[in-house]
């Protein structure tokens, strides 16, 4: 399995998890209670629309016309560990909204530590290398509606980007998801959902942590041209002001430092700031 991990982190930049032991029921209900609450009125929504990148729970709506083309997408994020200091701020319109979005959030993230002990050792490190970290770490969960659109329209749900976090782990409700494909003249692949199953993205700071021999993944999101589409990303963090580095381990002669030290906080400023390079180029030495 580490050797499979490996590979799929270094070739191919994506994984996917089945049989991850999340029951069907959970997701359901999961997604049943997200799409409640993207179809109740704005009026409703609107109590969480902030532009304050850093705030705990946050709503918000893109409808533009950018240089990626056009844009349609909103979403609610949800900071979700330690989840009894933040579930009292959810939603609690619907009102299973905090118990279903909340065991969900719960059970992926302890899949998440999980998976990263196999994906610590699969760079050489020991299993336990981020456990402590990552049982402290942030969690943010941030779940995206998309509208039904016809592929004529050529409307955009997520314009392409590479996550921040350790590492991603991806529900879906229909397929949706495109990964930038480098072996293959840069070609957009579509990943099609399958039922129950979890898709793992390697996020910026784990490309910083293996100094690079894990690359995060270039990724977008197209709308469904039948269903509307909602999609539920779980980013898996060190603290907020905790650094990640490149492992003492990876770095020699051989393999100079390629990426000097950042954190959760310095990626919020990033995002808050003019700079237009991507944030990882930015750390990248
Ligand atoms: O909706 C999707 O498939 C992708 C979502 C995503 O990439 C994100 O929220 O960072
Ligand atoms: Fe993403």
């Amino acid at each position: 399995m580490l050797q499979t991990i490996h590979d799929a982190c270094q070739n191919k930049v994506f994984f996917q998890v089945v049989n991850h032991g999340i029951s069907q029921r959970v997701i359901d209900d999961a997604l049943g209670s997200l799409s409640n609450f993207f179809e109740s009125a704005m009026e409703e929504k609107k109590i969480f629309l902030s532009d304050d990148v850093k705030k705990p729970v946050r709503f918000g709506t893109s409808r533009s016309n950018g240089d990626a083309g056009k844009v349609s997408r909103d979403f609610i994020k949800l900071y979700a560990n330690p989840i009894e200091d933040w579930i009292g701020l959810w939603p609690h319109d619907p009102t299973d909204f905090r118990e279903n979005v909340g065991k969900y959030a719960s059970e992926v993230r302890r899949l998440g530590i999980d998976i990263m002990g196999a994906v610590t050792e699969s760079l050489g490190l020991s299993p336990t290398y981020l456990r402590n970290s990552l049982e402290q770490g942030m969690h943010i969960l941030v779940a995206n509606t998309y509208p039904q659109c016809s592929p004529t329209s050529k409307i955009l749900g997520l314009p392409p980007h590479t996550d921040h976090s350790i590492i991603t782990f991806l529900l879906e409700s229909t397929s949706g998801l495109e990964i930038m494909d480098f072996t293959d003249s840069s070609a957009w692949k579509s990943i099609p959902a399958v039922k129950s199953t979890l898709k793992v993205i390697v996020g910026n700071h784990l490309e910083v942590l293996g100094n690079g021999m894990y690359k995060s993944v270039f990724h977008r999101a197209t709308p469904s041209p039948r269903l509307s589409r909602v999609s539920v990303a779980s980013f898996l963090s060190l603290r907020m002001g905790e650094t990640v580095e490149p492992a003492v381990e990876l770095v020699d002669e051989e393999h100079p430092q390629k990426y000097r030290a950042t954190s959760l906080d310095e990626f919020f400023n990033h995002l808050s700031s003019n700079e237009e390079r991507p944030y990882i180029d930015c750390l990248k030495i």
